[in-house]
C-alpha cells in the first residue's frame, strides 16, 4: 500500500485551504491510480482527469497521478495525447505496482474484470468500475469482499451513464422503502428506436451510428437483446429493494424483433416504443422485467429520446423521483467514474447492506396488454386473448386484453409460431 493512504485521516477535515501549498511535491501526498481500459470511457476518464487535475488536487489535498494504464493491445493506434510509457499490456507488471492505491476498471465483459477486481483486493486497492457486466454478475460477492477489507467498490457509471443514480439510490434507501423502479436504461436501443421513429432510418444504420459514437457494447447484442438493461435493473433493484435480485430473476425481452413496421403502426396509434426496465415490489413479491413497451404522450418517458436515459423510482416517504440524462458517451460516463474517484479519496461512500426481506419472485405472473405481430396470415388465437385486430393479412397483428405474458408465449409455441414481435402497451 502506498504511503499516501493516510489521506483519509489527514484530509477528512476542512483543511484544504490551509494546507493547499503544502502537499505539492511531497511523496506522502501522492495518490497513484491505475487505469484498466483505454477505449471510449477510459480515454474520457483520462482526458477529464488531466483537464481537472489541478482543481481536483486542490479539492482533495493530494497530488493525483495516473501511473499506469493497462490495455489489451499495446500497439494499437490511439487518438489521444498520452505518454505512451504509461501504457502496458502486462497484467503482472500493472498489479505488482504497490504504489497504485486505486484501480479504475473500464473494460468490457465480466471475466477478466473479475480477475482484476480480485487482484485489486489482494493488493488492498480500491476498485471503481463502469463495467455493468462485472457488477451485475458479482455484485454481492465483490461488495462483501471489498467491505471486509475496508476498501471501496464503487460503480456509479455502471447504471445510467451520466445520471448519478447509484449515489442517489443509496441516499434515499436510508429513509425509504423503495417500491417501484421504472427506467430507460440503454442509450443504444433508445437511439435506434428514436431514429426509426423520427427519421425512418433503418435498424442497422442506426445501430452502426450508435457503435461509431461509442454508445454500444463491444458485443451490441448485449444492448439489442436487453441484457445491458437487465444488468442495470438487476443492480438498481438489488440496491433499491435491499434484497438480492440476480440476473436469472429478470424477465428479459430486447428489441431484436421490433421492426420499423411495428414502430410505424404504433406511431399511427399515438405510441412510441421504448425499451423499459421495471422493478416492482408489492405484498412481499417482486417482478423485475425488461420489455419493449408502447407508451403514449402523457407518459414522461415519451420524450426521452436518442441516447437519453430516465430513471424514476418511488420511495414510501419521498414519493416518485425522476432523473434524466445521457445514458452513454465518453465524457458523460467518465464524469460518473471520476465522481467515484472523488468519493474514494474523500472517503464519503457508505455501504448498502442487503437485508433479509424475504421477498418472493413472482415474474411468472407478469401481465399486460400486448401488441403482437405474427409474420403470417391470420391464425387462430383464443378469443379471450384478442382485444383488437390491427391487421388481418400478412402480417397478422392484434392487441390483447390484460393477459399473462407466459400464457401468450406458451400459446405461440404450441401453434409453432417462432417469428413474432411482442410489445407491451402501457396505459
Ligand atoms: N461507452 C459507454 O457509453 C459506456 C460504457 N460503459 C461500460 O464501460 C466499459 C468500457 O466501455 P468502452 O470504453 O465503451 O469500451 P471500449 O471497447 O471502447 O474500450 C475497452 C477498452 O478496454 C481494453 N480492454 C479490453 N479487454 C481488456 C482486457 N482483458 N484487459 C485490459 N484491457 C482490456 C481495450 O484495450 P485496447 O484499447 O487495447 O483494445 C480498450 O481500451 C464497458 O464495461 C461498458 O459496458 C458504461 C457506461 C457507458
Ligand atoms: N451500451 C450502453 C452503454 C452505457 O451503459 C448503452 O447504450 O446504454
Amino acid at each position: 500500500m502506498g504511503s499516501s493512504r493516510q489521506y483519509q485521516e489527514r484530509c477528512s477535515n476542512k483543511c484544504y485551504t490551509d494546507c493547499r501549498s503544502d502537499f505539492k511535491g511531497r511523496s506522502d501526498f501522492v495518490i497513484n491510480i491505475g487505469l484498466i481500459g483505454f477505449g471510449t470511457v477510459g480515454v474520457g476518464v483520462y482526458n477529464t482527469f488531466m483537464e481537472r487535475k489541478d482543481y481536483l488536487e486542490m479539492l482533495l489535498q493530494n497530488e493525483l497521478n495516473i501511473k499506469k494504464i493497462l490495455v489489451k493491445n499495446i500497439d494499437k493506434e490511439r487518438n489521444v495525447k498520452v505518454n505512451r510509457e504509461l501504457l502496458t499490456s502486462n497484467e503482472d507488471d500493472f498489479f505488482s505496482d504497490n504504489d497504485i492505491e486505486i484501480i479504475i476498471e473500464v473494460t468490457p465483459g465480466a471475466s477478466d474484470a473479475y480477475r482484476y477486481a480480485k487482484k485489486a483486493l489482494l493488493g488492498n486497492k480500491h476498485f471503481i468500475t463502469s463495467n455493468k457486466a462485472l457488477v451485475s454478475a458479482y455484485y454481492e460477492e465483490l461488495s462483501t469482499l471489498f467491505e471486509e477489507k475496508n476498501l471501496k467498490f464503487l460503480y456509479e457509471a455502471s447504471v445510467g451513464g451520466a445520471i448519478p443514480i447509484v449515489r442517489e439510490m443509496k441516499e434515499q434507501i436510508k429513509l425509504n422503502e423503495v417500491t417501484n423502479i421504472r427506467a430507460i436504461l440503454n442509450g443504444t436501443t433508445n437511439f435506434i428506436l428514436t431514429n426509426i421513429y423520427e427519421k425512418n432510418i433503418s435498424f442497422y444504420e442506426a445501430l452502426k451510428t450508435a457503435q461509431e459514437l461509442g454508445y454500444a457494447e463491444q458485443n451490441p447484442s448485449d444492448d439489442i437483446d436487453g441484457l445491458d438493461s437487465m444488468r442495470k435493473i438487476r443492480i438498481l433493484s438489488t440496491l433499491g429493494f435491499g434484497t438480492s435480485i440476480v440476473e436469472d430473476d429478470v424477465l428479459v425481452n430486447g428489441i431484436g424483433n421490433v421492426s420499423s413496421y411495428d414502430i410505424d403502426t404504433l406511431k399511427k396509434r399515438g405510441f412510441k416504443v421504448k425499451l423499459i426496465a421495471s422493478a416492482i415490489v408489492s405484498n412481499g413479491r417482486y417482478q423485475v422485467s425488461v420489455f419493449p413497451t408502447a407508451i403514449n404522450s402523457k407518459d414522461i418517458f415519451y420524450n426521452i429520446d436518442y441516447r437519453k436515459n430516465i430513471i424514476s423510482f418511488t420511495g414510501d416517504k419521498v414519493g416518485e423521483l425522476s432523473f434524466i440524462g445521457e445514458g452513454a458517451g465518453m465524457y458523460e460516463t467518465a464524469n460518473s467514474v471520476l465522481s467515484d474517484l472523488i468519493e474514494v479519496i474523500s472517503n464519503k461512500d457508505f455501504t448498502s447492506p442487503l437485508r433479509a426481506r424475504g421477498l418472493e419472485n413472482s415474474i411468472s405472473n407478469y401481465k399486460g396488454n400486448f401488441y403482437v405481430r405474427i409474420s403470417n396470415e391470420k391464425i387462430d388465437i383464443p378469443k379471450e386473448f384478442i382485444r383488437d385486430i390491427v391487421s388481418e393479412d400478412n402480417p397478422f397483428v392484434f392487441t390483447t386484453h390484460e393477459i399473462k405474458n407466459f400464457e401468450l408465449i406458451e400459446y405461440l409455441k404450441k401453434i409453432r409460431q417462432n417469428d413474432y414481435s411482442i410489445i407491451k402497451i402501457d396505459k
